[in-house]
C-alpha cells in the first residue's frame, strides 16, 4: 500500500507569517498565539486577516487553535467559522471531568462549521490531560477524521522526551486502521521532522505539525522563516534510500 509523505502544517501568528509559510511551502496554514500557550487561541481579527492572506492566494487549507476544552473564550463569529477547515481543541486539565461528554457536545455545535480536532498531549499527566491513546478512542468513537499530538510544554524538550517513535507509531497505525488521519507536532526539530517523514509507511504521520523548527533560531517566539520552511518541506519527500535516520527518543 503505498502511503503519501505527509503534509506540512505551519503554525503562524499574523499575516506576515503566514504569508512566509506560503511561500516556503506549508500546506495547512494553523493560526495560533504562541504567546497564549501551546493552543492560544489568536483574535478573531488576526484569523479574519490571515483568511484572507491565504486565500487570496491559493485554497490551501486553514486551522485555527481554540484552546483548551473547558476554558474556551467567547465563540468565534459565524462568517469566521464558516471559513475554516479546522479547529483544535487542547485538553490540559480536563483528565478529571467529563471531557467525553464536552467534546462531543462541541463537536456537534460545530457540526456545520470548521471539523473539530482534539489534541492530544504526549506530557498529558503535567498538563493533567487524558493520555493519547484514550483521546484516540474518543475520536474513534466519534466521526472525528483528524486528530494531532502536540507537547502541552513548551519549554525546551520536545516529542521526543516524552515518547518513542513506537509509541507515536502505534497510534498513528491506530488512527489509520480507523480511518483518522493522524497530525503529530510537539517543538519538532527539522531531524525528527525527516525522520517521521521517512519511518516506515505503517507509523509515518498524515501531517507533521511545527512553528518553532520554522522559526529563527528554532525559538518559536521569533517570525516564521521562509527559507526554514522550504528546507522542512523539502525533507519530507522520501529519501532515495528508502531508509530512514532513527528518531531518537530523549531524556526528560
Ligand atoms: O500545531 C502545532 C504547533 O504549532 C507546533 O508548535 P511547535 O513546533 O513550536 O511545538
Amino acid at each position: 500500500m503505498e502511503v503519501a509523505r505527509p503534509r506540512l502544517l505551519v503554525s503562524v501568528r499574523s499575516p506576515a507569517e503566514a504569508t512566509a509559510a506560503l511561500d516556503g511551502g506549508a500546506e495547512i496554514i494553523d493560526v495560533k498565539e504562541p504567546d497564549r500557550g501551546s493552543l492560544g487561541a489568536a483574535d478573531p481579527h488576526v484569523i479574519r486577516e490571515i483568511l484572507e492572506v491565504v486565500r487570496q492566494q491559493d485554497s490551501r487549507v486553514v486551522s485555527a487553535a481554540l484552546g483548551e476544552l473547558g476554558e474556551l473564550g467567547t465563540p468565534w463569529p459565524t462568517d469566521l467559522r464558516a471559513d475554516l477547515d479546522f479547529a483544535k481543541v487542547g485538553l490540559a486539565r480536563a483528565h478529571a471531568t467529563n471531557w467525553r461528554e464536552q467534546l462531543g457536545k462541541l463537536a456537534k455545535r460545530w457540526e456545520f462549521g470548521p471539523r473539530l480536532v482534539p489534541v492530544a498531549y504526549a506530557d498529558h499527566e503535567r498538563a493533567e490531560a487524558p493520555a493519547p491513546a484514550d483521546v484516540l478512542d474518543w475520536a474513534m468513537a466519534s466521526s472525528s477524521r483528524l486528530l494531532l499530538l502536540d507537547t502541552f510544554g513548551k519549554d525546551g524538550t520536545s516529542l521526543e522526551n516524552w515518547l518513542s517513535l513506537d509509541a507515536v507509531g502505534g497510534l498513528v497505525t491506530t488512527a489509520r486502521r480507523a480511518g483518522i488521519a493522524f497530525a503529530v507536532a510537539g517543538s519538532l526539530r527539522a531531524d525528527s521532522v525527516r525522520s517521521l517523514a521517512n519511518a516506515p509507511a505503517d507509523i509515518r504521520p498524515a501531517i507533521i505539525a511545527v512553528r518553532g523548527a520554522a522559526c529563527a533560531d528554532d525559538d518559536r517566539t521569533n517570525g516564521i522563516d521562509a527559507a526554514r520552511v522550504a528546507a522542512l518541506r523539502a525533507s519530507l519527500e522520501p529519501l532515495p534510500c528508502g531508509n530512514y535516520p532513527p528518531f531518537q527518543q530523549k531524556q526528560a
